[in-house]
């Protein structure tokens, strides 16, 4: 498959995400890494290739490719038009989502988990970052660089912020610590900020999580049943924190319908295109590239939708992302052709770790 790399969606410890586009049309998103440090993006590639639904990021194939004399490992997945959960709360300066937002994303996280809880796949590192969101109000679960077998003997990963007690002992990490991290996720949903105060200081928080008795305080802003839901994801002792089937069944997401998935849809725009992958889109992106001369300023083509424009616009005013300028639109577009099939499995070179935060024992 031949593919051209575009801009840069986002930068996580590990990876660079970008925009791609194939020579048939087909826009998805490519997560990148020198192949020398790509082992947590090579065990993402593996899970990815395993897990199937829609509350799970698609993956489309991988490659490695040569740029500019490094050798780069790339996966390609789904292009996710609202970036994370955490993108969205950083668009509105720091500011929650709404409750009817928080429901409805929490709905389909634990439908995400719970498939791949029920694949014996623990992903190890939920937290809005990790959330991707659709224009139509979609969620899936992204980054699977921490994730493990159930019975496997793995070191600790993950963010310490939303770490469960008995991960942040190093005793074990399993279904139940993803549920704790979904409790934290929709605490950062519902204020916008880490779930643990002093975030500065994650040595300090991981004491706190191992050995105190204290939960992250729930906001009280928010509902009754949403309350209840968080403490039943927030309780301190494994055993008895609640599954993510007996949480499919909470009330507080039981009712969540096509309703609330709309109202979620509406803040992030309803005038979309049917699909970020029709090409009228890139093309219209293309056109207006070519007529900017400082900054970004697309043209205001129907087939661009306002969403879509904002997002582009939001990632070029971006500072960490300078490489992007749209007067340079086609130098800075790299086309790249991948040796075999599109399914290639990158097999030699020297493997180190990530820039992943892990929990070494001494
Ligand atoms: N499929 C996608 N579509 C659009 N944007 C994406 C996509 N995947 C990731 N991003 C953007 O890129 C950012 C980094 O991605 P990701 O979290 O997968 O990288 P990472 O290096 O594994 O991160 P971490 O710091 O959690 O290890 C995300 O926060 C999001 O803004």
């Amino acid at each position: 498959m031949e593919w051209t790399r575009g801009p840069v969606l986002g930068r996580g410890s590990s990876a660079t995400v970008s925009a791609a586009t194939s020579t048939s049309g087909d826009v998805f998103a490519v997560k990148s890494v020198e192949f020398s440090q790509s082992e947590s993006l090579r065990k993402e590639q593996h899970f990815l290739s395993i897990l199937k639904s829609p509350h799970v990021v698609s993956y489309k194939g991988c490659d490695v490719t040569r740029e500019q004399k490094n050798f780069v490992y790339n996966i390609f997945i789904d292009y996710m038009s609202g970036g994370s959960i955490t993108d969205q709360i950083n668009k509105r300066n720091g500011e929650g989502l709404t409750n009817s937002e928080i429901a409805s994303y929490t709905r389909q996280i634990v439908e995400g988990l719970d498939y791949i809880h029920s694949n014996k796949v623990v992903h190890c590192d939920i937290k809005g970052g990790n959330i991707l969101v659709q224009e139509d109000g979609g969620v899936k679960i992204g980054d699977f660089g921490c994730a493990k077998w159930d019975d496997q003997e793995a070191p600790v990963c993950g963010t310490p912020m939303f770490m469960a007690p008995e991960v942040a002992r190093g005793e074990e990490q399993g279904f139940a610590a993803d549920v704790w991290a979904l409790g934290c996720t929709i605490i950062e949903m519902a204020t916008g900020v880490s779930p643990w105060p002093n975030a500065d200081d994650p040595v300090a928080i991981l004491y706190r999580i191992a050995f105190s008795e204290e939960i992250p305080e729930i906001p009280n802003w928010i509902s009754g049943q949403a309350k209840d839901f968080v403490s039943k994801c927030l309780t301190r002792d494994p055993r008895q924190r609640w599954t993510t089937k007996q949480l499919l069944d909470h009330p507080y997401v039981r009712k969540i319908d096509e309703n609330s998935k709309q109202i979620a849809c509406e803040k992030i725009g309803t005038d979309s295109p049917t699909s970020i992958l029709d090409q009228d889109v890139w093309n219209s992106m293309e056109e207006s590239s070519s007529t900017s001369s400082v900054g970004v300023e697309f043209a205001q083509s129907d087939s661009l939708s306002k969403s879509v424009r904002q997002r582009i616009k939001q990632l070029a005013d971006k500072s960490e992302m300078p490489e992007w300028r749209c007067e340079k639109w086609e130098s800075e577009w790299i086309t790249i052709r991948m040796n075999g099939d599109g399914d290639g499995k990158a097999t030699s070179g020297a493997v180190t770790g990530g820039g992943r935060w892990r929990w070494i024992e001494s």
